[in-house]
Order: structure tokens, then C-alpha cells, then sequence
């Protein structure tokens, strides 16, 4: 699928890009065009080419098949192949990849031997300061924490001004709360420097939050890309739906163009009379009340995690349980009776 922009807007375009590993199809007819500034989030399960992908637009990694173009001039192709070095792009690895023998001014100052020694310096120290890492400049890796490193590793990759920043799952080492908190910072900051980004991730909740345009992958090729929001409330198929949330599912026949669940039923605009369709229901639309309005059914579990109450309940009609979650406290209990009722709006047919 393809980003349509204005050509003058364009910082990346991926053209056909496909790559295979002896059996494996890493790539496969990936096209994408990347406007500049833009935050990209490349997610999906572990195998589907993202890392593969990240490595040709770096140069590292040559496609079999297809174009790789950088302010329109083709970098990779059937005839061309301008070295990593060349491409004006910064790259962050998921371990930082520090040297660890340099103190962190020396780890900076290695992307930057092409410019002169005082040109460096200066470099050197005005990253340093904008990342607020004067005291830290002296120290060795093996004497940071993790988020320091990271943000040395960030310093790193940014020295050399690089007009696109790739980076492979570079807040997974970092724990949950200190995650949020630096994909924050990093991301503001290479927005406030105008920077195109690229970052892999395998994470959903870190695509949709960082990310302008996601972009999901599945056996090297894209499934759909857009805004997250995009994808999380209108996704194209299944798969999709699934990578972005836990739903629950009903199976049921469609009649008259609609597909009829024991809570009503649902326009299935497309499906013929008789055929199987399923109901897709985010766990968070569904609404169970001890009474009022709804299908009745039975509580066969309910527990808390943090601030979220779960609740799975039982159906007559239905032999799987749903999953309910909710931030309200519905103070039922395991074998009480309630009533279920669903948001229709929020339902997917596929
Ligand atoms: N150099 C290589 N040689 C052989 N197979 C490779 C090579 N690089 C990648 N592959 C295979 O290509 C497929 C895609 O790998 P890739 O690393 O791009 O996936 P990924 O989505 O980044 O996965 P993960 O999230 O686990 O890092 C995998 O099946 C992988 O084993």
C-alpha cells in the first residue's frame, strides 16, 4: 500500500521492495512513500521483515527486487548502491551497540571522524548539552544505567545531524515506566529537529502512541498502514483487528445484510444471506450491569489489574465466555446474574 504525498514532500519511498534469506521471504513488495518529519512505526510480530526492512533503507542489507529512494535520488536498485555512510542517515540498535572501552564524549565523537577535529568538538558538546549529559561525559558504558545509555546511543546516532533516524526496538531494554517517559523525550526531540523516523517495534501500544503513520507488517509485507488511529478503529482485516486488540468474537449467520448475535443485530453490508461472518467486540464496549438493559448472563470470574476490572461472563447462546473491561468497579462477584449490552457502533464484521 502506498502513502500518497506530494512529490517535493517526499524523504523516503520504498518501491517493490523484496528480499529472500534461502526459503524465508523476508521482504516482499514492500512499497511505501515517507513524507519528512514524520514519525513511521513499523510493528508486528517477531519474523515479519521489520529489522530486514530497517536494514535496507540503512544499507546494510541489499533487496533482490525493487528501489530505495532519499529525497528522490535512488540509493539502492538493480544499479545502485550508495554505502550506509552516504545515505545521511542515524541508527540506534536495541543493546545501543556503545563501544565500551570509550568514555561517552569518545562514543560520540567516533560518528563524527569525517569532520574536522574542532568542528567535532563542537558537535560533540552541543549534543551533549542539549541532552543534558555534561556529567555523565567522562563516564565509561559499563558505569550507566540503561536509560543513560540509551540516551548516549541517542547522542550518538544525532551528532552527525542525520536527516533520518532508524531505530531497531531502541526502548525495549528499558523498564516499563522509564520506557514512557524516554520514547517521550526522544521522540518530542527529533520532532523539534525535523528529523524523518523510522522505528521498529513489536509493541502495538508503543506503535499507536509514537507513531504519525503505523505501518503493520505480516510475512514481509505490509497489511495496512496509516494513522494508529486508523488502523486500531477501522483495520482492514482480521489480522489486523487482532494486533491491536483482544476482542472478543462471535460466530453467526448473516440475514437480510446482518449478522445476528444473542445482543441484537449488526449491518453486515456485503455478506449474503446464510454465510458466516464473525462479530468482532472490543472487551471495552461491552457493558454489564446487575440490571437494566442487556442479555442476561452469569459472572464466571472477575478480577482487577491496576486501574482495569475484567470480568469474564457467560452467554446462554454462546459457548465461549466474553471478556469485559471496564475502569468503573461493577462490584459483581463470580455466579452472580447481570445483564450484557454492547455499543454498536464499536462492532467489526468480518
Ligand atoms: N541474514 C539473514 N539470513 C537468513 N535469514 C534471515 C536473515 N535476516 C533475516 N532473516 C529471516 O528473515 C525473516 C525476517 O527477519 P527480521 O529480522 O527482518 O524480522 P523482524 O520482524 O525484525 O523480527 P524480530 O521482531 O524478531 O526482530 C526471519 O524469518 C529471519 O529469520
Amino acid at each position: 500500500m502506498n502513502i500518497q504525498l506530494m512529490k517535493s514532500d517526499r524523504h523516503l519511498e520504498l518501491d517493490g521492495i523484496s528480499r529472500r534469506f534461502g526459503n524465508v521471504q523476508a521482504l516482499d513488495d514492500v512499497s511505501l512513500a515517507v513524507e519528512r518529519g514524520t514519525v513511521v512505526c513499523l510493528v508486528g510480530h517477531s519474523g515479519c521483515g521489520k529489522s530486514s526492512l530497517l536494514r535496507v533503507i540503512a544499507g546494510i542489507e541489499w533487496p533482490d527486487h525493487g528501489r530505495v529512494l532519499l529525497d528522490g535520488r535512488e540509493v539502492s536498485g538493480a544499479a545502485s548502491h550508495v554505502e550506509p555512510e552516504n545515505r545521511n542517515i542515524g541508527f540506534m540498535f536495541q543493546d545501543y551497540a556503545l563501544f565500551p572501552h570509550l568514555s561517552v564524549t569518545d562514543n560520540i565523537l567516533f560518528g563524527l571522524k569525517r569532520l574536522g577535529r574542532r568542528v567535532a568538538r563542537e558537535r560533540c558538546d552541543e549534543i551533549i548539552e542539549r541532552l543534558g549529559l555534561g556529567h555523565l561525559a567522562k563516564r565509561f558504558p559499563h558505569m550507566l544505567s540503561g536509560g543513560e545509555q540509551q540516551r548516549v546511543a541517542l547522542a550518538r546516532a544525532l551528532a552527525p545531524q542525520p536527516g533520518i533516524m532508524l531505530m531497531d526496538e531502541p526502548f525495549s531494554n528499558l523498564d516499563r515506566e522509564l520506557r514512557h517517559v524516554i520514547r517521550s523525550e526522544t521522540i518530542d526531540l527529533l520532532r523539534e529537529l525535523g528529523t524523518t523516523v523510522i522505528m521498529v517495534t513489536h509493541d502495538p501500544e508503543e506503535a499507536l502512541s509514537a507513531g504519525d503513520v503505523v505501518v503493520l507488517m505480516r510475512a514481509g509485507r505490509i497489511v495496512q498502514s496509516g494513522a494508529g488511529a486508523e488502523l486500531y478503529e477501522r483495520p482492514s482485516c482480521p489480522y489486523a483487528a487482532e494486533f491491536f486488540c483482544s476482542f472478543n468474537k462471535v460466530r453467526t449467520a448473516c440475514r437480510s445484510g446482518y449478522a445476528e448475535t444473542p445482543f441484537g443485530r449488526f449491518a453486515a453490508p456485503g455478506f449474503a444471506d446464510g454465510e458466516q461472518a464473525t462479530v468482532y467486540i472490543r472487551p471495552q464496549c461491552l457493558r454489564v450491569n446487575c440490571e437494566g438493559d442487556g442479555v442476561e448472563c452469569t459472572v464466571v470470574d472477575c478480577e482487577l489489574i491496576g486501574e482495569i476490572e475484567q470480568t469474564s461472563i457467560t452467554v446462554a447462546a454462546l459457548a465461549e465466555p466474553l471478556r469485559v473491561r471496564s475502569t468503573d468497579r461493577s462490584r459483581l462477584r463470580k455466579g452472580d446474574t447481570a445483564r450484557v449490552s454492547v455499543a454498536p457502533e464499536q462492532v467489526l464484521i468480518f
